[in-house]
């Protein structure tokens, strides 16, 4: 039984985890910190999920060897887990429908969970109340809410034409609500309040400060293990040795993709799949 006014909280974070390094699982820990720190959230879980090989990243490696990488990483975690459906998939997935499937995994969860009599009646009065407002539809519910979790560069990717789709920006901040890290070179504030629809959501987003600032990225591991450096302690050990078991990250394998326009953006702009060097694929 939650404390009265304690909202159970599910933490989602949608990335390419290529590979999942120490400070994607640090998002976790930080923000779990902040919403607690509140007194209004309880965070029960957290779910990575890995993007699937049709997003055509550049450089993204097979969606198999980024889940283990993920599961290896998160073995020592008690709340911490992956999620192999939108891998999975074999196109590539819009984040808004993401959370859409975890949302409705999750209700199912919690339906089987507290299937008596009266419950039936209270949901049943629910239903008949059909209430979509903001995030309060989560709230209506007995079950968990769910957040998306990012950096805050995935935020400010908002802002990319042909990127995110209005509909859907409106639908994650909207109904299901955000939590936002802090990244180098990245003022998400600014950038809210530089938006009419994140500003009008403002409140379904959450701000956490990273003071330590950390500024691993995969893209600098990679760059790292294609020249022979070490990345040891930027990546837990057993993801270390997975990388040098399968050699994962090589020069050939950072062109993969390499002449392949980005997902959405072949999806938004009916853009061809070959790339011209103006639909380059942003690095972090
Ligand atoms: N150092 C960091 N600080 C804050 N957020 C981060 C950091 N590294 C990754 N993230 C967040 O983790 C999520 C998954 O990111 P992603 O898999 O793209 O990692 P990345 O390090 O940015 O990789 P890449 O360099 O390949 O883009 C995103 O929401 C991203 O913003
Ligand atoms: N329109 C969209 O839903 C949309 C657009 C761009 C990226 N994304 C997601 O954001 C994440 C970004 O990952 P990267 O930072 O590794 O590119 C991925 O999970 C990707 O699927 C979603
Ligand atoms: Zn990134």
């Amino acid at each position: 039984m939650e404390a009265h006014g304690v909202t159970p909280v599910v933490l989602l974070a949608c990335g390419s985890f290529n590979p999942v390094t120490n400070m994607h699982l640090r998002m976790f820990e930080l923000a779990r910190d902040h919403l607690e720190d509140t007194g209004q959230y309880r965070v029960v879980k957290g779910i990575i999920s890995p993007v699937g090989d049709g997003y055509k990243k550049k450089g993204l490696i097979e969606a198999c060897h980024r889940l283990e990488m993920a599961r290896l990483a998160t073995e020592s975690s008690a709340w911490i887990a992956v999620d192999s459906w939108e891998s999975l998939q074999p196109e590539w997935v819009e984040t808004a429908k993401v959370v859409r499937h975890h949302f409705e995994k999750l209700t199912a969860e919690q339906e089987s969970f507290d299937d008596t009599d009266t419950v039936k009646y209270t949901k049943k009065r629910r239903i008949e109340e059909n209430c979509f407002e903001a995030s309060s539809h989560q709230k209506r519910r007995d079950g968990p809410q769910l957040l998306l979790l990012c950096g805050a560069d995935v935020l400010e990717s908002f802002g990319i034409p042909n990127l995110w789709k209005q509909e859907d920006i409106a639908e994650i901040v909207g109904r299901y609500g955000l939590v936002c890290i802090t990244r180098s070179s990245n003022d998400p504030h600014k950038f809210i309040h530089q938006s009419d629809m994140l500003w009008k959501y403002r409140r379904n987003i959450h701000v956490v400060h990273e003071w330590v600032t950390n500024d691993i990225s995969a893209t600098h591991v990679r760059r790292a293990l294609r020249r022979g450096r070490s990345v040891r302690y930027l990546l837990s050990d057993a993801v270390v040795r997975y990388i040098q078991q399968y050699d994962l990250y090589s020069v050939e394998s950072e062109q993969k993709n390499a002449n392949v326009v980005l997902a959405p953006l072949q999806r938004y702009t009916g853009a061809s799949k070959e790339v011209t060097a103006a639909a380059a694929t942003p690095d972090a």
